[in-house]
């Protein structure tokens, strides 16, 4: 065993050597409720996430607000408890421990909370928050404890005499390193970081994130850096995985992914990054609305809701963007009334006499068509569905437009494809022999 931060690694660390996989995801899911309050679905936060993280790599996970990404974090460090598949930590599957194998491997894998508002526990005075897991774990003597208190607070930059002192009286910033000092307490192998400066200031953001990879370097840490600000993703990580909807849509070196983004939600994600350099013109795709939700994911591909880049029916490949757009949305706003969970708002808003559920779907469509040369064979199929609407029968709506407009995208979920000599990978069906490739489909559509 070595001292506080000695030379050497951690007996309870794995044999695990550095660039060598050290933690296998396969197939992995973690749902919740499985008894929703409108009928039984569960919300599938994660739902079949295969991955490998690298001993001493810093992995960034990116994706919408709602994604999953708390989820997996969470479930990898066992504070979830995974409905299907794997985790393996050097070969073991945690997700099948228990007791007091469960126990000692919780030392290796530690989470650092996003906010540092709300993780801590004001009633105790930073020392002994550091000092917690010790007692938990049953590390050493209380003397021996405190002391590495001492050494841990000085190694994420407090003083001796912030011992004593409450969390209310420290900054973000330092609150952030308490929760730093109290992850690494047990000398983990495998942190997970969930949005650890998204709650600080951008000049102390800097500092957290410079504090993070020195511990990183000096203890030869693994991270999961889970974060929304995709420059801070850019800057620190070495791989990225793109969540949508539970799943993984792309995940890859950190460089080549930001400098060719292979999916196209991937190139949505990114080209929502302002540009530091005027001169380059690089296309905006707007992604409309939200992710749909995870209660009722959508068939097929998770994105084709919502793809900028969807594969269309022959019959429309030359069909003008703005029309294909127009019919989406429609089709989009058809989807999310046939969903069992706004029907039943709906029927309960009825049943109250509030409203008439369907009386608007006409207006819908002649707004998404307004000023648009639409083509007759279009406006045809948009006519019969909007009747259909308007007559109560939404999902046959739906179904009428799905089988006009609708194509491989939505049926079938795409696989995973090799992409480039990186070890690259993305989902989508674009990448299927006979179709553009996502990047070819961008460079000959304007999706501004
Ligand atoms: N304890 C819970 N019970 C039920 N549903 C949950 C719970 N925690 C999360 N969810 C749902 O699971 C899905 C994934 O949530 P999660 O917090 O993992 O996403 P996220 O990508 O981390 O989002 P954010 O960026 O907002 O933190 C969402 O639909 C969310 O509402």
């Amino acid at each position: 065993m070595t001292d506080a931060f000695g030379a050497g690694t951690p007996e309870h660390h794995s044999d695990v050597e550095a660039g060598e996989t050290l933690v296998r995801v396969a197939d992995l899911r973690t749902y919740y409720g499985e008894t929703g309050r409108f009928g039984g679905t569960p919300v599938k936060a994660v739902d079949g996430v295969s991955l490998d993280i690298e001993k001493g790599e810093t992995l960034g996970l990116v994706g919408e607000s709602g994604s999953g990404k708390t989820t997996l974090g969470r479930t990898l460090v066992r504070l979830e408890q995974a409905t299907g598949g794997r985790v393996e930590y050097a070969g073991t599957d945690v997700t099948a421990l228990s007791g007091d194998e469960l126990r000692a491997w919780r030392r290796n894998a530690q989470m650092v909370f996003q906010d540092p508002e709300s993780s801590l526990n004001e009633r105790l005075p930073v020392g002994e928050l550091v000092k917690e897991p010790l007692d938990v774990h049953g590390w050493r003597t209380p003397r021996e404890r405190r002391e590495r208190v001492r050494d841990l607070l000085e190694r994420v930059g407090l003083a001796e005499e912030h011992y004593y002192r409450y969390p209310h009286q420290f900054s973000g910033g330092q609150r952030q390193r308490v929760g730093i000092a109290r992850a690494l307490a047990l000398e983990p192998e495998f942190v997970v970081l969930d949005e650890p400066v998204s709650a600080l200031d951008a000049s102390v953001q800097a500092k957290i994130l410079n504090l993070l990879g020195d511990l990183q370097d000096d203890l030869g840490l693994t991270y999961l850096l889970i974060a929304h600000d995709l420059s801070v993703v850019e800057h620190v990580c070495d791989r990225v995985a793109v969540l949508y909807l539970g799943q993984l849509l792309e995940v890859g070196p950190v460089a080549d992914v930001f400098d060719d983004p292979a999916n196209p939600y991937t190139h949505a994600l990114l080209s929502a990054i302002p540009d530091p350099d005027p001169t380059t013109e690089t296309a905006r795709i707007t992604l409309r609305g939200t992710p749909p939700s995870a209660r009722d994911p959508p068939s097929g591909c998770r994105f084709s809701t919502r793809c900028p880049a969807k594969i269309r029916p022959e019959a429309y490949e030359g069909l003008d963007d703005d029309v294909w757009d127009a019919v989406e949305a429609v089709r989009d706003v058809l989807r999310q009334r046939a969903n069992a969970e706004v029907g039943a708002l709906e029927r309960l808003a009825q049943y109250a006499g509030l409203a008439d559920p369907h009386a608007d779907v006409e207006e819908v469509i002649s707004d998404a068509f307004a000023g648009l040369d639409v083509p007759a064979g279009v406006e045809r199929t948009v006519d019969a569905a909007a009747g259909r609407a308007a007559s109560g029968d939404v999902e046959g709506a739906e179904r009428l437009l799905a089988d006009e407009f609708g194509s491989e995208c939505e049926r079938a979920p795409p696989t995973e494809h090799a992409v480039g000599e990186s070890g690259r990978i993305s989902r989508c069906h674009r990448h299927e022999p006979g179709v553009q490739s996502p990047s070819e489909y961008f460079a000959d559509h304007d999706r501004r």
